[in-house]
């Protein structure tokens, strides 16, 4: 009943992914949609609001087109990302398009910008290793190899999230393999990132002590220009971008939290607003309730896992679910990228239409009812989802291999998910935040508090590292430097840190 119902819906879905079309007829709808795709965003693009760049923001843009490496940072909201986008397509007209790669450490935050993780990008495969075994991976991938020894500019937002010892490895590999004994050998670096957002996602053991890439070896030298936007774009209110800064750096002034308890929305949202949560057990939770209160029938999802017994366990710490259980309007997010080129990719957004029974391929070992979800994505693609492959390897050998959808429900989200993003109307609850920058990250992505209902908050959880409060007075105090301005030097001054019990999270305490 249920697949009669929706074989209507999938009718034209089918028509554009159809295994029989002949290559000639498949080349000219690829020809067509490419057509129709150029005018679009032709279209976009005359209609783009026209952004007048801040004089630090046209530096960059000047420093960029000099071929210079800069590093792009700034408090949340201060365009980093959208700079970043304008430089993306300044490279690929410098050099050609195929020469400019564009990443982030995680899929959502890849997706924004339409590029790549960064893993994926440097072809290193999982789990992470030291950096002659990731050499060794990559030197027995030839994509990975070509792509290293091909790419003029790397674009990495995002970059709080990238490990040191990840960071310092790649600037070897980059040198190693391209032959070419200057910093990440002569590839033109753009990074953008704010350390005070959150930290990396699982630093690697035996890194020495460091964990944020301002902390490898090569950072500084890695180079020609570090900025810092002041700028702040997203919010316009001078009293809750005075609040944000004092949470970016770990203050919870009576004062701005009582302007926050007072300015937030009062009325819990309709459903559609996305959740936030800091533990996945809150997202997951809440994205179950809403799949059972839809009422539709469920499609299971199980993942079939193969390969050696001591490796399988490493398979659930990746990101494919054990388990996924669909129904016909559940929102849905992409964890594996299908299409870079359509936006089809890790991240990117959508609501199931319905599901269909794949012709002459028998899918029962991962779900019994036989069926695929057909997913509208919120970029415009509607899309039959197949089963994907995720392995973990030694060597060049596959050691451990999970069969699933490349899809998880999306009504709710991590934080972690969410950096990057800038939301209209957000309903978080963050009384169980548990790392440096989680309270900043969530409360930092409305444009005004109006849209934000809170409803749940400890201002204990307020929380910065202080490696990044000492990256950055440092950072400001050579700014101080050049322009002879040392106010901001002088207020970082009168902070200390405390170390709390558990010995691994810190609090800002401002001496007034
Ligand atoms: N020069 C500018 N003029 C007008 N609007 C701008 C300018 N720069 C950025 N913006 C706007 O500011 C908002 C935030 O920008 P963006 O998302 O790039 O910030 P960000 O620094 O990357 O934030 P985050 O650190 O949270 O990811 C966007 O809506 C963007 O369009």
């Amino acid at each position: 009943m249920l697949g009669m119902k929706l074989l209507a819906l999938v009718g034209p879905a089918h028509r554009n992914f159809s295994t029989k079309t002949s290559y000639k007829s498949k080349k000219w709808a690829q020809n067509r949609y490419k057509t129709r795709y150029k005018a679009k965003q032709a279209e976009a693009e005359n209609t783009e609001i026209k952004i007048e760049w801040t004089d630090e923001q046209k530096q960059v843009i000047s420093a960029i087109s000099e071929g210079k490496s800069v590093f792009i940072t700034g408090s949340a909201g201060t365009g980093k990302t959208i700079l970043v986008q304008h430089i993306i397509k300044m490279l690929k007209k410098q050099h050609r398009p195929s020469k400019v790669f564009v990443t982030a450490p995680t899929g959502v935050a890849a997706c924004a910008i339409r590029g790549q993780t960064l893993h994926s990008f440097a072809g290193v495969g999982y789990p992470l290793a030291d950096r002659d075994t990731l050499m060794h991976r990559i030197l027995l991938n030839n994509k990975a190899y070509k792509r290293w020894l091909k790419v003029k500019a790397l674009v990495l937002d995002e970059t709080s999230m990238v490990d040191a010892e990840f960071f310092e490895s790649l600037e070897y590999i980059a040198r190693q393999i391209r032959q070419v004994d200057e910093s990440w050998g002569g590839i033109q670096l753009v990074v953008g990132g704010d350390f005070f957002q959150l930290p990396p996602i699982r630093p690697q053991q035996n890194s020495g002590g460091k964990e944020y890439a301002f902390e490898a070896d090569c950072w500084n030298s890695s180079f020609d220009l570090q900025v810092n936007l002041t700028k702040i774009f997203r919010q316009s209110d001078p009293q809750l971008i005075k609040l944000l800064n004092g949470i970016r750096r770990g203050e919870s002034d009576p004062e701005d939290l009582k302007f926050l308890e007072q300015s937030c929305s009062e009325a819990e949202p309709d459903p559609s607003v996305v959740q936030l949560y800091p533990r996945i057990e809150d997202v997951n939770r809440v994205n179950a309730n809403r799949l059972e209160s839809l009422g539709n029938e469920l499609v299971v999802y199980s993942a079939v896992d193969s390969g050696e017994e001591s490796r399988k366990p490493q398979l659930e710490q990746g990101i494919a679910p054990k388990e996924v259980a669909l129904c016909e309007g559940a929102r849905v997010m992409l964890v594996k990228n299908l299409n870079t080129w359509r936006g089809l990719v890790n991240g990117a957004t959508g609501t199931v239409q319905g599901f269909s029974a794949p012709k002459n391929k028998d899918i029962t070992d991962i779900c019994n009812a036989g069926l695929l979800p057909i997913v509208k994505f919120d970029s415009g693609p509607e899309l039959l989802i197949e089963p994907e492959t995720w392995v973990v390897t030694e060597g060049d050998k596959v050691v451990a291999e999970r069969k699933q959808l490349p899809l998880i429900l999306a009504w709710a989200s991590s934080i972690h998910k969410c950096q990057g993003m800038t939301l209209d109307r957000l309903h978080t609850d963050l009384s169980r935040a548990f790392e440096n920058g989680m309270v900043y990250v969530a409360l930092s992505r409305v444009r005004s508090l109006e849209g934000l209902y809170l409803s749940s908050f400890d201002r204990w959880k307020i929380m910065v590292h202080p490696k990044v409060l000492q990256f950055y007075k440092r950072f400001s105090s050579e700014l101080a430097q050049e322009s002879k301005d040392d106010n901001d030097s002088q207020r970082q001054d009168n902070v200390y840190v405390s170390q709390k019990d558990d010995g691994s999270k810190y609090m800002l305490v401002h001496i007034k």
